[in-house]
């Protein structure tokens, strides 16, 4: 069992973009230590270990998780491989916090979270919106009943992402808006409604003539009592990216970019609109530079998870294994209707 007196040791597992945004922003928390790195080469590995100051580097995934140094695993990987490699992590005994999407459909986040309940493990998909400053306030305002009864939520995300982006564009590497961006518009709305699952889910959009993978979606969600959430992803045109709030007594908005917020406003019928602002933290001083915006913010997710595995907890209340799954089922829903299939709805044997 961890003690709260010690740090605890990360190990990452993928070398990538993601993963260096990551650990810049863990070297925020002060409890936490990243003590090894992986990836499937071993010049790539020592690359980012020099880079990070990261002192262990594996040329394999499976060596890092089999290091006894390394108490959890961040999975950085695509899209594809974070089933595969969050079952290898659970399987060695590794804590895990996983990026979104957690999987490519709901079977496979059943499975994921089944291994480490089986094992007593921890295990959260990496939706950092929800541990920000500003986003802890909404939450806080809605359950101080501000706006009264919520009757609609609006959010939106898109990016006109370059041709060469193989990993949206591509079927086999899990491409598509929705499980890359859309997933944080319908994480937002189920926030709102507090992980409730809708009544029905619809959903019209558009997908490549050449891969037939999503590339814009409208999807609405019904919640009992006629509540409304809608939300709207593209990966063709730069949007706002806002969450808008609405309910009886007024109207609560993250501001752009909602995903990576600082700001919020609240306007309440008949008074002058409140902004409340976030900045964000400074970086810690780095050899290597962000490569997406706002990723300063992981030191909040990062705070947040090596608090709950120190405490000895085996999910977070703040973003529960239950909302995971409640994405992904209504994911694999909205991908029904587009006709977005990938090799991982197909039947097949277990990993
Ligand atoms: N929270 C956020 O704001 C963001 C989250 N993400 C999420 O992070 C994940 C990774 O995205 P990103 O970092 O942009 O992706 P990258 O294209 O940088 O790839 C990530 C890593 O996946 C690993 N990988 C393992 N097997 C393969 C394979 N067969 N082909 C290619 N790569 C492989 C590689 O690690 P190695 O070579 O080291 O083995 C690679 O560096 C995605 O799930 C994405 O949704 C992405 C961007 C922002
Ligand atoms: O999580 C993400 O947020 C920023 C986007 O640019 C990126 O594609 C996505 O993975």
């Amino acid at each position: 069992m961890l003690s709260k007196q010690q740090k605890l040791r990360w190990g990452i597992l993928g070398c990538g973009r993601i993963a260096n945004d990551f650990v810049m922003g863990l070297h925020l928390v002060a409890a936490a230590r990243v003590v090894a790195c992986a990836s499937r080469s071993l010049e790539a590995a020592q690359a980012f270990g020099r880079m990070h100051d990261i002192p262990t580097c594996y040329e394999s995934y499976e060596a890092l998780c089999c290091d006894p140094n390394v108490d959890v695993i961040y999975v950085g990987t695509l899209h594809t491989l974070h089933y595969p490699h969050t079952l290898l992590a659970l399987r060695h005994n590794k804590h895990v916090l996983v990026e979104k999407p957690m999987s490519m459909n709901q079977r496979e986040a059943e499975e994921m979270i089944a291994l480490a309940r089986e094992k007593n493990l921890f295990l959260m998909e990496a939706m950092w919106t929800r541990f920000f400053p500003a986003v802890r306030q909404v939450r806080a305002l809605l359950r101080d009943g501000v706006l009264g009864a919520v009757h609609a939520v609006k959010a939106d995300m898109g990016f006109a992402f370059p041709a060469n982006a193989d990993r949206i564009w591509k079927r086999s590497l899990g491409g598509g808006g929705l499980l890359d961006i859309g997933i944080y518009p319908l994480a937002f709305v189920s926030m709102v409604f507090e992980g409730e699952e809708p009544e029905n889910v619809h959903t019209v959009g558009a997908t490549s003539a050449d891969e037939g993978v999503d590339t814009y979606a409208v999807v609405t969600l019904q919640y009992s009592k006629n509540r409304f959430g809608t939300i709207q992803y593209s990966c063709l045109a730069d949007f706002v990216e806002e969450v808008v709030i609405v309910g009886e007594k007024g109207t609560l908005r993250i501001n752009a970019p909602a995903h990576v917020a600082d700001r919020i406003t609240l306007s309440l019928h008949g008074q002058p609109s409140q902004e409340m602002h976030f900045p964000h933290p400074a970086p810690a001083p780095s050899k290597s530079s962000f490569n997406f915006g706002g990723s300063v913010g992981f030191m909040y997710e990062g705070e947040a998870v090596t608090q709950c595995i120190l405490n000895n907890e085996r999910e977070c209340s703040e973003y529960a294994l239950s909302e995971s799954l409640l994405l992904s089922r209504v994911m694999d829903s909205a991908r029904k209707s587009l006709g977005v299939v990938y090799e991982a709805d197909q039947p097949r044997s277990s990993l």
